[in-house]
């Protein structure tokens, strides 16, 4: 492909991923692989630079650009070749005219970028948007962090979890024999710290009520030491992905494990029996998503107010219902990977009125105090953005 075809490929990809944030479609790393599935004239190179623009438009444009082209005609105000490539070639997009509109740069819609600025401070919104390194979790049921650094000389130990590895350049990690023999899950080092904030120990029971594919169950089992003589329940309102925890947890031999499929709104229906039993619970919530931008850029094009309400309202009432699982003493973990006030601190501290004698307790060690949690930032932890609060019941 020419440059300037390269350019038209990312406007028409852009023009897509408009289209699904607008509509709730399709991510963008999905569309970009559907793109070139019927495109098999663009070897690996032009895969890749076409991914560089997509990419590159997006983080630079904070509110949804009004198309596609005004998105790439935006990356071309800092790029002259980019910029020369809209030269009306054939396959390329067409001459710029004048007054053409040109995406603005911006980190995220003026409301996403207030409500996150209170949070975190506005200095620390542009680290939102950074490419983020590839971080691993060493399996501690079968190797150990040394074993993994002696397998992957390009990576180093992990800053914040004792189990972190950390690599500058994304790799195929899936197709590496450590990965296929368990040893390593792909983890992002904040998520390890959630996982270690349940303080899971062997002989315990633990449900992880929003578990999805098992990412942090996979994290608990190996900290409880499964199989013992403890409990590790992982639920999930969603089917599909509560069905791709059991394959990995074969692989990480973690056996032992329970799954449980909730049905929303009705969720103690099929947790009752664990009704003031469990030592722990995690509510790995589900939320905006406002952390993982350095993952998912276009995420920021899809947000909107009523839809943090939604995701709120639905986290509140998760912790309403599920504190009841967690026995005397015990500890309700609650996490998102947002950085909002309303799906974290504000969570917590309105939990904490509503259920007289429940208390805030340390939940991590690496990160900032924010409210009755600590809050972890790419720019100051080098982690996605999270919010994590151990909440105690009373004895
Ligand atoms: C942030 S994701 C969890 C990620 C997962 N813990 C991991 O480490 O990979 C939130 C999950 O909450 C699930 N969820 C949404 N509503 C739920 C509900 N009412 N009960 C249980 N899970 C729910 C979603 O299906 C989604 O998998």
């Amino acid at each position: 492909m020419t440059p300037a075809a390269r350019a038209q490929a990312a406007i028409d990809l852009l023009d897509e991923i408009l289209a699904a944030a607008r509509g709730n479609g399709a991510a963008a790393d999905t569309l970009i692989a559907r793109y070139f599935k019927t495109r098999r004239y663009a070897g690996s190179k032009d895969r890749r630079a076409v991914r560089e623009l997509v990419y590159g438009a997006i983080r630079r444009a904070g509110e949804p650009p009004v198309s596609g082209r005004a998105a790439l005609l935006g990356l071309a105000q800092a790029d002259t070749v980019l910029a020369s490539s809209f030269d009306g070639s054939s396959h390329g997009p067409v001459a710029v005219t004048a007054g053409e509109p040109v995406a603005p740069a911006g980190i995220a819609p003026a409301w996403l970028e207030t409500a996150l600025a209170a949070a975190i401070g506005r200095d620390e919104l542009p680290a939102l948007l950074d490419r983020a390194p590839l971080d691993l979790r060493v399996n501690r049921l079968k190797a150990t962090r040394a074993q993994v650094l002696a397998e992957l000389p390009d990576a180093e130990a992990g800053a914040l979890s004792p189990d972190a590895v950390r690599l500058r350049e994304g790799i195929a990690v899936e197709a590496l024999p450590i990965f296929t023999q368990g040893w390593i899950e792909i983890q992002d080092e904040g998520s390890q710290l959630i996982a270690a904030a349940v303080g899971a120990k062997p002989g315990q029971t633990v449900v992880d009520l929003c578990a999805g594919a098992g990412g942090k169950t996979l994290a608990l089992a190996a900290e409880m030491g499964v199989p013992t003589t403890g409990r590790l329940i992982a639920c999930d309102s969603d089917r599909n992905r509560l069905s791709r925890l059991p394959p990995r947890a074969e692989r990480a031999g973690a056996a032992g494990i329970e799954t449980r499929l909730l049905d929303p709104g009705r969720e103690m229906a099929a947790l009752a029996d664990l009704a003031g039993r469990a030592d722990a619970v995690l509510i790995d919530a589900p939320c905006s998503g406002t952390g993982t931008w350095r993952r998912n850029p276009e995420a920021r094009w899809r947000l909107t107010p009523e839809r943090v309400a939604r995701v709120a309202a639905t986290q509140a009432r998760l912790m309403d219902v599920v504190a009841a699982l967690v026995r005397p003493g015990g500890a309700l973990v609650y996490a998102v990977c947002s950085l909002l006030d309303a799906e974290g601190r504000d969570q917590a501290a309105a939990f904490l009125a509503r259920h007289p004698g429940w208390r805030a307790a340390p939940a991590a060690t690496a990160g900032r105090a924010h409210g009755d949690g600590r809050l972890l930032t790419p720019a100051r932890d080098r982690t996605d953005g999270f919010f994590i609060a151990r909440l105690i019941r009373p004895c």
